[in-house]
């Protein structure tokens, strides 16, 4: 059984990050929810000379889906081209056809929600659109012959949503409303489980078109999908965003960013090389995944300094933490109080760690992994600071007196902090 470490709460983390997430795609729901509600007039009048104007924002939101590699938000908006299409009445459908059209879309938006990003290659571009297909059938042909068996058995949702309010039985019927339900809810928990801007905006993707029928319009649909193609739009660029300068494992940001943060620093700034202490042996003895968790947890350690400091994982098991405007003397006590932080976290270790020779228990300053009770180790980190000065004002400069203030810190017994000898 592979060695598992169950680190401490960084629950709250990931709690922030569903909540960071969802509170964009809220407020935009919230302001469509009021323009379409309180706005109707203006926004009909807007958008009658503008009949184009989804089908274009779909379109951009497309082709840089196809750039980005996105193919479900690529597919998502030639779906809602189509959707949209078919609600201008440029088609002549059968009724039940029209009316089971949103819903179809949203068992697909469903069905794209929980399946992966396949690219866009002739082969993957057939499958998906041959397994949208599949899933487009299947739903046509559950919602038109499955009511009529559950009809008696959802009365009481009909008279559920008659209680709240008697519009929403002329919106969907009894079957249908568990069908949107059912998608809404899958829906959520995947952004839940996966809680970036892609999951964001299908989620709302699903809300706006649960919506559509409500709003017989052409234009107001083409205000929904016009939402919908820049909420895609935004969500693309600000994945790719976070994947250019934030790093993967740590999610703190990465060396890149840190080269572009320094562009903004003035004249005063100190710079702290950070290392986590014997971290080789640490990952011989744990194992590499174990390694990995505690370079997350280290990570997030240095991203709550104090002080005004900003952490970046500078490459493998070094971070660098700058404080802007502040002297060495003033930044101490914060890079103090983080290792500190670091040095008397517990770790928590599920299973035996993974060779069969037993680590040997050895003093904090010596080894990176001191087990405690065999079932908790404590990891230790070295810290050098240096700051900018007219002798040393490119970064580089100051990176390499940083550097060898850390190497003084690993020679002085290493989870310490050190200065490097810079003059006044
Ligand atoms: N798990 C994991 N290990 C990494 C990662 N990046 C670098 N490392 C490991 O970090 C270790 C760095 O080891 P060294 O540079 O020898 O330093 P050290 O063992 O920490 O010793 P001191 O710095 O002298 O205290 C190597 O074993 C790398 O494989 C990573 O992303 N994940």
């Amino acid at each position: 059984m592979p060695l598992y470490a169950k680190f401490g709460p960084d629950t709250l983390t990931y709690l922030y990050n569903i909540f960071k997430h969802l509170f964009v795609y809220a407020a935009l729901l919230v302001l469509v929810v009021y323009f379409v509600e309180a706005q109707r007039a203006l926004l009909l009048d807007w958008f009658v000379p503008l009949p184009w104007i989804g089908y274009l924002s779909l379109s951009i939101s497309a082709v840089i889906a196809l750039q980005f590699g996105r193919s479900r938000l690529f597919w998502v908006c030639i779906l809602l081209a189509i959707l949209l299409f078919f609600t201008h009445g440029e088609i002549a459908l059968s009724s039940a056809f029209n009316r089971y059209l949103p819903l179809i879309f949203l068992v697909i938006l469903g069905y794209l929600s929980c399946a992966k990003d396949s690219g866009f290659s002739a082969h993957n571009l057939v499958i998906t659109l041959a397994k949208i297909c599949v899933v487009a059938i299947g739903s046509y042909l559950v919602l038109e012959y499955i009511p009529a068996v559950t009809q008696n058995s959802l009365s009481p949702i009909y008279s559920f949503a008659n209680h709240i309010d008697p519009r929403l039985n002329a919106l969907y019927s009894p079957f249908e409303w568990l069908i949107v339900i059912f998608i809404l809810i899958l829906c959520f928990v995947r952004f839940i489980m996966i809680s970036d801007n892609n999951h964001g905006a299908l989620l709302l993707a699903v809300v706006l078109v649960a919506m559509m029928p409500a709003y017989a319009a052409f234009e107001l649909h083409n205000v929904l999908a016009l939402v919908l193609a820049t909420s895609f739009l935004y969500a693309m660029l600000k994945d790719s965003f976070n994947m250019a300068f934030k790093d993967e494992l740590t999610a703190i940001p990465s060396r890149r960013a840190l080269m572009q943060y320094v562009n903004t620093l003035g004249r005063k700034y100190v710079v702290v090389m950070a290392d986590i202490d014997h971290f080789k042996k640490f990952n011989d003895t744990y194992g590499h995944d174990v390694g990995d968790e505690v370079l997350r947890l280290v990570a997030s350690r240095l991203n709550k300094v104090g002080g005004g400091g900003k952490a970046f994982r500078f490459g493998g098991e070094e971070f660098v933490l700058i404080f802007p405007r502040k002297t060495p003397q003033q930044a101490l006590p914060f890079v103090e109080q983080i290792r500190q932080m670091i040095a008397d976290y517990p770790i928590a270790l599920r299973n035996k760690p993974r060779p069969k020779k037993r680590p040997k228990p050895v003093s904090a300053k010596g080894s990176a992994a001191k087990i405690s009770q065999g079932k908790t180790v404590k990891i230790t980190a070295s810290f050098g600071v240096a700051k900018r000065s007219s002798q040393f004002s490119q970064f580089s400069d100051i990176m390499k007196q940083a550097d060898v203030a850390l190497y003084a810190a690993k020679k002085a017994g290493r989870n310490c902090v050190q200065l490097a000898k810079q003059p006044e």
